[in-house]
């Protein structure tokens, strides 16, 4: 588990981080957000030690990591960063081995680990083993730098606007498919972000940030519905209800019932796709597929946005 306690980094007058509080429980996704130059990526930096707070503390693992020797901990953290930072002149295999060959594994251990990770994120070894970055889409790269950063099987992983060189269209996508994989292998994970959807999807807990200090953390779901002041109201957005359907599926709010006249979706459509589809074709009622008889209404959409329920995980920190 990541820690904050009272971290904060000054440089010269300015405060960057203002005395953060913060847990990441192990195992969590917790997306840092806020606006340009609010602390989010200083923070970052303070876990694995490019940026030294001047009061406070960072643990990991319960140890204060001003007391682990750096190189050791950064071997031990894993790193994705904007635009990724492959190294251009190597290909994706041996970008993918940097730090199992540093740590000294053999060579049919590291050639063998490169096959898995890219599979693992997406990419038949086969085919992209020997491929230069360049020759890459930046979807493909983003792909690379996720394995790159798996690769030692790190407990931590430190992501810093992973998706910024990603096309839009491409993005959602990509995102879900990144954030299913994290959350199956257990990883604990700090996220710096400025796009809300992206913390949505990935996190089980956003930290919004303003001026170097926390303003808020909770779930996604606490978040939408429960902003904090004013601030985050605005930061998460004014189409709040429809980002609060897009984190559930169909299949969480249909009720057993016949309906073999209205259009079919599959139990994992998100709701806000489904009330699209209800939008479309005029149905205020959807029949999912399978082979249980349930239907999705309206009515249930209406309640799942105005839902008032306390989430688990709301909360300052
Ligand atoms: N090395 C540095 N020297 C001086 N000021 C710095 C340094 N690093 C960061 N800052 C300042 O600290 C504040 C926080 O910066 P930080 O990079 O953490 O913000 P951020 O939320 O990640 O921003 P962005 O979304 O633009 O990347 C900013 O005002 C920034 O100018």
């Amino acid at each position: 588990m990541i820690r904050f306690e009272g971290a904060g980094k000054r440089y010269g007058a300015a405060v960057a981080v203002d005395r953060l509080d913060l847990d990441v429980p192990e195992g969590e996704t917790c997306a840092l957000i806020g606006p340009s130059g609010c602390g989010k990526s200083t923070s970052l930096r303070m876990v694995n030690r490019l940026v030294a707070p001047d009061e406070g503390r960072v643990l990991l693992g319960g140890r204060d990591v001003a007391e682990s020797d750096p190189v050791r901990l950064r071997r031990g953290i894993g790193y994705v960063l904007q635009g990724v930072g492959l190294f251009p002149h190597r290909s994706v295999a041996g970008n993918v081995a940097t730090v199992p060959a540093l740590l000294g594994w053999s060579r049919a251990r590291v050639s063998e680990r490169v096959d898995a990770m890219l599979a693992l994120v997406g990419l038949d070894p086969a085919t992209y083993r020997a491929r230069r970055p360049d020759a890459l889409s930046g979807g493909e790269r983003q792909r690379v730098g996720v394995a790159r950063a798996l690769a030692a099987d790190p407990p931590v992983l430190l992501m810093d606007e992973p998706f910024g060189a990603v096309d839009p269209l491409a993005r959602g996508a990509l995102q879900r498919e990144i954030g299913a994989l994290l959350r199956s292998l257990r990883k604990t994970v700090l996220i710096v972000t400025h796009d809300i959807d992206e913390a949505l999807i990935l996190a089980d807990r956003i930290a919004v940030m303003r001026g170097g200090r926390l303003v808020q953390a909770a779930t996604p779901e606490a978040l939408l519905a429960r902003p904090a002041d004013a601030f985050v109201a605005e930061f998460v957005g004014r189409e709040r209800a429809l980002r609060r359907l897009s984190l559930a599926s169909a299949g969480d709010l249909a009720e057993p019932g016949e309906a073999p006249e209205v259009p079919e979706i599959a139990p994992d459509t998100d709701l806000r796709a489904a009330l699209s589809r209800m939008l479309e074709t005029g149905a205020t009622r959807l029949r999912l597929a399978g082979p249980e008889p349930r239907v999705l209404t309206l009515e249930a959409l209406r309640g799942a946005v105005n839902e008032e329920r306390a989430a688990p995980g709301d909360g300052p920190s």
